[in-house]
């Protein structure tokens, strides 16, 4: 009896030994197969067991990956341990095949949002769970909203300008608190409605997502979320504040009932999702990125008044010229429009795109393989300040690149008609290959044309009321640094407003 016990423990033990060794050598395998796939891809040799993770904190990326393309080219591997790989790739066609075929985003995006906001599906790492809403949302952002967009800068101009009165001295105002301010209150007014720009608590939400934006990547980067830490509890009490007042600002909005939005999201019945987490999703992403564009527009306009010249003769002309004398007629400002392609080129929101496939290796047309589960990054900062993309001046801020001219005279098409005789028209930024800002392919940005729409209308407004000039003692060369999730030029210069009167300055006053 005792015998027979014996042979079947000694019988279960092996087929668990068994079943171990063969779950292992599966792992191993798989190890080997994503090896041989990786080798094919030029890059530097592994160092080590932890490959180039040391390399990584010691230098930034950015850095690490102009070196490995310029010796390995435009497809570069690097391995950041035994089966992580990172494929970085700055060729334009390889970009734009890569982007189209790599529909997932890496898990740690979709992370970072559902730890500060909770459930939201657009920013959720596969494609399968986010492609039908990013089409609802595409839908809901374009028409009304993007002519609500043109509305709202008049209207916004005011209401931040009263804030910023209160709250600044006499001094100059601090470039990229100012930003923040428009980007918040653009972006929370087109979403929410008017309600926002009256709504008492617009302040504290403000503060409250600045305070989150700091600290959201560093808590994602967590496998396990670390509650035995006090400071992350005090993160999550920052996330649970800003939750109940987005809540309360939803309320308020459907009794109202003036969000177009957020009636388009309520009477969506594939829209079972409730709709803070996505609300607050939107406000976060979106509000940085257009905070970071807004202050990179205004240094650079404080740097080349000459560019802001021509931008006011051109919005004065618009004013004589358009057709809707209730709106900033940007489609007739090929200057401002172009400054705005140009400063976003210089400085996107972020200086990588990410992206995975992760269920399928991803075969390109160059007989190229990237592994299923590699981390695929486009260094967007390195292509768009790239000589061989952008000619000798690619590191100068020069918004003619996005102009074209027709010197004999003859009138080419609509938009250069309604400029009344500027010569100059617009291209058409998607189609330089190489300018990503807003991404591209099967997870590209859905507010690209709200945001450069709602932008550029703030700057008509802007510049056709104010001149806009830096704080004497302020000139302080500031460079691209990642700062609150965003790049940003930083140390941010203070500026002063001029008013103008009919074409002339009353002198500087801070507004
Ligand atoms: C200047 C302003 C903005 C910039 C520079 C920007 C940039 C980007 C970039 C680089 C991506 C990733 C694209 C990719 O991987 O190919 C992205 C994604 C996204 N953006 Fe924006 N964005 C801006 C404003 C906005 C606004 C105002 C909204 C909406 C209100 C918005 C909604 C989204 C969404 C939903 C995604 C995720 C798409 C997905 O993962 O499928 N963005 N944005």
């Amino acid at each position: 009896m005792g015998s027979c016990l014996e042979r079947e423990i000694n019988a279960f033990l092996w087929l668990s030994l068994i079943t171990v060794t063969a779950f292992l050598l599966g792992k191993l395998v798989k190890v080997f197969e994503f090896w041989a796939k990786a080798r094919a891809i030029p890059g530097p040799p592994c160092p080590s067991v932890y490959g180039h993770c040391h390399l990584i904190s010691r230098s930034s990326l950015t850095d690490i990956l102009y070196k490995c393309h310029e010796k390995y080219g435009g497809a570069v591997r690097l391995w950041l341990g035994p089966n992580q790989l990172l494929v970085s790739i700055k060729d334009t066609e390889l970009i734009n095949e890569v982007l189209t075929k790599a529909e997932d985003k890496l898990p740690l995006t979709g992370r970072a949002f559902r730890l500060a906001f909770g459930k939201s599906s657009f920013f959720v790492s596969s494609f399968d769970k986010v492609e039908h809403q990013r089409k609802s949302l595409e839908l809901k952002l374009g028409g009304k909203l993007l002519e609500r967009a043109r509305l709202l800068p008049g209207e916004i101009l005011d209401c931040i300008i009263e804030r910023a009165q209160s709250t600044m001295g006499k001094g100059g105002i601090d470039c990229e608190m100012l930003s923040q301010h428009l980007a918040f209150t653009i972006l929370g007014a087109t979403i929410f409605g008017d309600v926002f720009l009256t709504w008492p608590k617009a302040i504290l939400y403000e503060e409250l997502l600045m305070k989150i934006a700091k600290d959201a990547c560093f808590w994602a980067s967590y496998g396990v979320a670390p509650f035995w830490k006090q400071e992350f509890w005090k993160y999550q009490d920052s996330c649970t504040k800003l939750k109940s007042l987005t809540q309360e600002l939803i309320k308020e909005c459907r009794q109202d009932s003036k969000s177009e939005f957020l009636l388009d999201f309520d009477s969506h019945d594939d829209m079972q999702c409730e709709p803070c987490g996505e609300m607050i999703s939107l406000m976060f992403h979106g509000s940085l990125t257009m905070a970071s564009l807004i202050a990179n527009i205004l240094t650079r306009l404080v740097t080349h008044l000459d560019i802001q010249d021509k931008i006011h003769s051109e919005i004065v002309m618009a004013q004589k010229t358009g057709r809707r004398p209730d709106q900033q007629n940007v489609d007739i400002m090929p200057n401002l429009m172009a400054t705005v392609y140009e400063s976003v080129r210089l400085l996107p929101a972020g200086p990588l795109l990410q992206r995975c496939s992760l269920r399928h290796d991803l075969k390109l047309k160059n007989g190229m393989v990237i592994p299923a589960a590699a981390i695929i990054v486009v260094p967007v900062q390195l292509v768009q300040t790239d000589c061989s993309n952008w000619g000798n001046d690619a590191g100068k801020f020069n918004p003619c690149r996005f102009l074209s001219r027709t010197d004999d005279g003859f009138i080419t098409n609509q938009k250069e008609l309604l400029t009344g005789g500027n010569s100059c028209v617009i291209k058409e930024p998607n189609e330089f290959g190489a300018f990503l800002p807003f991404g591209s392919g099967a997870r590209a940005c859905i507010g690209q044309k709200l945001s450069v729409l709602g932008i550029s209308s703030l700057f008509a407004a802007l510049i056709g009321h104010y001149e806009v000039r830096l704080q004497p003692g302020s000139e302080s060369n500031p460079k691209p640094m990642m700062n609150n999730c965003v790049l940003q030029l930083l140390p941010s210069p203070q500026i002063v407003f001029a008013k103008r009167d009919n074409g002339t300055n009353e002198g500087a006053v801070s507004v």
